[in-house]
């Protein structure tokens, strides 16, 4: 994938939201605001609009038990499975196979009402991280989605307006080996999950509708994925 036309910019991109991610709210500079909770899970987001559009940042941290930071991420970037978890997917096309850690998607989201309906393309990006904090801890795994222009598909030409966004799920395995020496399971990993997002909605959308969506969206999302992947993994092998 590194001679295609999108290499760079993924490449700084993925360095950039990575960067940012592994930052914790404290240092993320100030304005953030927690406007979710549930159990381990925590949503802050911070009120941000450009030109009257409101594209709220939003930084969400999650714990969860019993799955890794492979598994969290491979489930999150293979299209095979996003009608599973995605609640507001109408449609997904991948119009791009860049390579086997970078896909091209079209997505048609449903409409929610009064705004008009959305579209995006970005790409995806799957890639393992050393953890360089801890030499010899589990690796992090990242997912990083980008919105990008596309040929066959300029934005706002159908019934959808066009939205942009740039997506990070940040996943950082850790294991607590069990004291007797027997072999490693599902109870010995947990998961602690970042995911960052920036939506800037394209045209215009009530600033009160759009802070609804958010809110009611964003933490149903993170609960119902995760939930998924629980699921989906219980009885395999541990991917790590
Ligand atoms: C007026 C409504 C405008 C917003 C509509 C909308 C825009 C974008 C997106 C969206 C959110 C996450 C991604 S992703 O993280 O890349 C995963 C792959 O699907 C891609 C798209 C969704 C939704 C609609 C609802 C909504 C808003 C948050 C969270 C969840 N749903």
């Amino acid at each position: 994938a590194s001679q295609h036309r999108l290499w760079p910019e993924i490449e700084k991109t993925v360095k950039q939201q990575v960067a940012m991610a592994r930052m914790g709210i404290g240092e993320c500079g100030s304005g953030w605001q927690l406007f979710a909770e549930d159990g381990e899970m925590k949503m802050y987001r911070r009120e941000e609009e450009i030109d009257g559009m409101v594209v709220d940042p939003l930084k969400a941290v999650h714990v969860v038990k019993g799955i890794t930071g492979h598994e969290v991420c491979h489930h999150f970037f293979s299209p095979q499975y996003r009608y599973d978890w995605e609640t507001t997917l109408e449609q997904m096309t991948v119009l791009e196979t860049i390579s086997d850690d970078t896909l091209l998607f079209l997505q048609t989201h449903k409409r929610i009402w009064p705004a008009s309906q959305r579209d995006v393309v970005f790409w995806s990006h799957i890639r393992k991280l050393p953890n360089d904090q801890d030499r010899d801890g589990p690796d992090i795994w990242t997912v990083v989605n980008n919105s990008t222009g596309h040929p066959d598909h300029p934005a706002n030409v159908g019934k959808c307006v066009r939205i942009f966004l740039t997506v990070c799920l940040l996943c950082q395995t850790r294991v607590n080996p069990p004291k007797d020496g027997t072999p490693l399971s599902r109870e010995n990993v947990s998961c602690k999950i970042t995911y960052c997002s920036v939506v800037n909605p394209g045209g215009w959308a009530p600033a009160s509708v759009l802070r609804a969506v958010y809110k009611r969206e964003y933490p149903k999302f993170l609960k119902r994925f995760t939930a998924y992947v629980t699921n989906q993994t219980k009885n395999k092998p541990i991917m790590f």
